[in-house]
């Protein structure tokens, strides 16, 4: 019996397609893995895989392709490794880079049958997204979030694309709320994290995003204060690197600035108000009680951690940081920017920092201590991946891919895993493209230019105005705005001083809006850097020249859904790393869905017939 005998049984025509497929895999992490052996396993002609992470201990208990021995290796390439010994009939090809490197061009996706995203962040998300518009190939993008999961057909012209919908922008919390009236654990974390230890050992506060330092007429006053207070620590920091620093430090934060907010009695007329706590107490206690080092004490992520038993790590770990930084300090060269230490939950002693310092800040406000375990989720942002969801959606992933190979894309689904007991599947049919979204709902062309020769003056004039009849209201941007009707510094760069290249995606946004009309969609134009063009009279060539209808009259409501214009260049979510906000999971109603039992031994199974989804009751 050969290796095809079952695989062409189940899929009967569709084998043909699945061999003379080509594909493309982007990420190969906790979905990616899976979906690497399905794909393998189902005999995919050819696939291609991108990832630009190495493998971490962290990975192994989901990522089956990597064992103990890869840690620190490519994650594409050991993948292809592993995988490509479950069927040597499959070509394997893996790129250990970033996706959004220019190697990938529009060309380059544009040979493939069809592009799965296994991706952990809105950023690539939203770069692949564009990448297959524009190259005009189907995309199949997946997220999970702890039991949650999705899978999402996207096809150009025909359905919604990734971008068609409003994502969620992670939340930041007021600083009011985190540096005087902190009510949860979690913004004593965020303020351990955020405020504190920025203040001491990295960036300053001003500069995180989880942070809103907006300043309003309610705040003002307060904004001052905690100014005042910012700077008194900056003073303290001169004693940085000495025995002292961290009883200072220790003064400060949990004694002198909760005197202050004591003073301000109307704050605590409605709430509980908080007690400051003493250096010389705790450290008596931690002579008399805490016989464990501070090191053993740490090492310990599940109890919760007594109030002593977190100053000693706060102590420790205060002073441990004060030595690496000071180590970087001494180690930078002259004249470079000044070394900072920046948070990751998988680094033990910035985490430990932090647990400790939101813990004695719970203390001071009344609120619940944590363990080190669940602070490392919450600062993490982090939702445990599980390996079953994500085996799950990468099964999904192939069902829906065999729905586009055979051309039957109205049979094709937007699913969502969920763990309702009632139903754990639940579908949507794909929508049509959203007419106001500003990635999918746009004009397109290609323009080649020379890129060290062709200014932004001569784009705006020749190529715009006067070849595309725009008006002076117009905005264009790439990752940033490089020009618009009151901004016209940039006027006399060339694209290539602008930073526009082969591969640069550069949008223009019309903003006259005619008596009684409205606005044109957007123009996406993708550049081909070429070394002088031919034409003698033009020094650029559109592949052709693109319809630019106008936007749909919004409805009165449709206005403040509007997607924010980005042209996927701009980095919405800097963290690489798995964070909820990420993987905008929506729940859906549960679909009414005719159901027949079949009875299979002792077990029920429900065979759900609008899809390939089978329940086990
Ligand atoms: N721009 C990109 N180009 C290529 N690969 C990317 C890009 N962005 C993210 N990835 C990869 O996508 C994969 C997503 O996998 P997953 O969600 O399991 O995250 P992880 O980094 O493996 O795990 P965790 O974040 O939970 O520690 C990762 O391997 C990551 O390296
Ligand atoms: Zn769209």
């Amino acid at each position: 019996m050969s290796r095809e005998t079952y695989v062409t049984e189940a899929l009967g025509g569709i084998y043909e397609r699945v061999k003379a497929a080509r594909v493309l895999m982007v990420g190969a992490g906790g979905i990616g893995c899976e979906l690497l052996k399905n794909l393998v396993l189902t005999g995919f002609g050819e696939v291609h895989l991108v990832d630009l992470d190495t493998i971490d201990l962290s990975n192994l208990n989901r990522q089956f392709l990597f064992g103990h021995e890869h840690i620190k290796n490519s994650k594409a390439l050991v993948a292809r490794d592993t995988a490509s010994k479950f069927n040597p009939d499959v070509q394997l090809i893996a790129y250990h880079a970033n996706i959004k490197d220019p190697q990938f061009s529009v060309a380059w996706f544009k040979r493939f049958d069809l592009v799965f995203n296994a991706l952990d962040n809105l950023d690539a998300r939203r770069y692949v997204n564009r990448m297959c518009l524009t190259a005009e190939v189907p995309l199949i993008e997946s997220g999970t979030t702890g039991f949650n999961g999705q899978v999402q057909v996207i096809v150009k012209g025909k359905t919604e694309c990734y971008d068609c919908n409003p994502k969620e922008v992670p939340k930041s919390f007021p600083v009011c709320t985190i540096r005087t009236t902190p009510s949860q654990p979690i913004h004593c974390i965020v303020w351990a994290k955020s405020y504190l230890f920025s203040n001491l050992f990295g960036i300053d506060e001003d500069e995180s995003p989880d942070l809103d330092n907006s300043v309003n007429a309610d705040n003002a006053s307060e904004m001052e204060n905690l100014r005042r207070e910012n700077s008194e620590l900056k003073r303290i920091k001169d004693a940085f690197g000495t025995s002292e620093y961290t009883r200072l430090v220790f003064e400060k934060i949990f004694k002198v600035d909760i005197d202050r907010l004591l003073s301000m009695e109307d704050a605590w007329k409605h709430r509980k108000a908080p007690v400051p706590i003493l250096y010389e107490e705790l450290q008596q206690s931690a002579n008399a009680e805490v016989k464990k080092a501070a090191s053993k004490v740490a090492s310990d992520d599940q109890p919760v951690w007594s109030l002593v038993e977190n100053f000693v790590v706060f102590k420790d770990s205060v002073e441990r940081l004060s030595a690496r930084l000071l180590q970087l300090q001494e180690n930078s060269a002259e004249g470079s920017s000044r070394p900072a230490l920046s948070f990751d939950k998988d680094d033990d002693e910035t985490l430990n920092f932090v647990v400790a310092a939101a813990n004695l800040r719970s203390q001071v406000f009344g609120i619940e201590r944590k363990s080190k375990f669940e602070i490392k989720q919450m600062a993490g942002n982090i939702i445990p991946a599980i390996a079953t969801t994500n085996a799950v959606i990468a099964g999904v992933c192939v069902l829906q891919s065999f729905k586009i190979l055979n051309n039957d894309l109205d049979h094709a689904k937007v699913v969502f895993l969920s763990r309702r007991p009632e139903r754990i599947f639940s579908t949507e049919s794909l929508q049509p493209p959203n007419p106001r979204c500003v990635v999918c709902s746009v004009a397109r062309c290609g323009m080649e230019v020379d890129v060290s020769q062709f200014t932004l003056h001569d784009f705006v004039e020749q190529v715009l105005r006067t070849k595309l009849g725009y008006s002076e209201e117009i905005s264009v941007v790439t990752d940033k705005l490089l020009y618009d009707v009151e901004f016209d510094d940039n006027v006399d760069k060339t694209f290539k001083e602008l930073g526009i290249d082969d591969g640069t995606f550069v949008t223009i946004i019309d903003e006259e809006e005619p008596e009684g009309s409205t606005a044109r969609v957007n123009l996406e134009l993708l550049v081909y850097a070429k070394e002088g063009v031919d034409d003698v009279d033009v020094n650029y060539k559109l592949t052709k020249i693109p319809e630019i209808p106008r936007k749909p009259v919004p409805k009165p409501t449709e206005e403040a859904n509007e997607v924010p214009v980005s042209n996927g260049n701009v980095a919405v979510s800097a963290g690489l790393k798995r964070k909820a906000e990420d993987d905008d999971l929506v729940e859906v109603n549960t679909m009414d869905t005719k159901k027949s039992k079949i009875e299979t031994g002792d077990e029920h199974v429900v065979v759900v017939d609008d899809d390939e989804a089978i329940e086990i009751d």
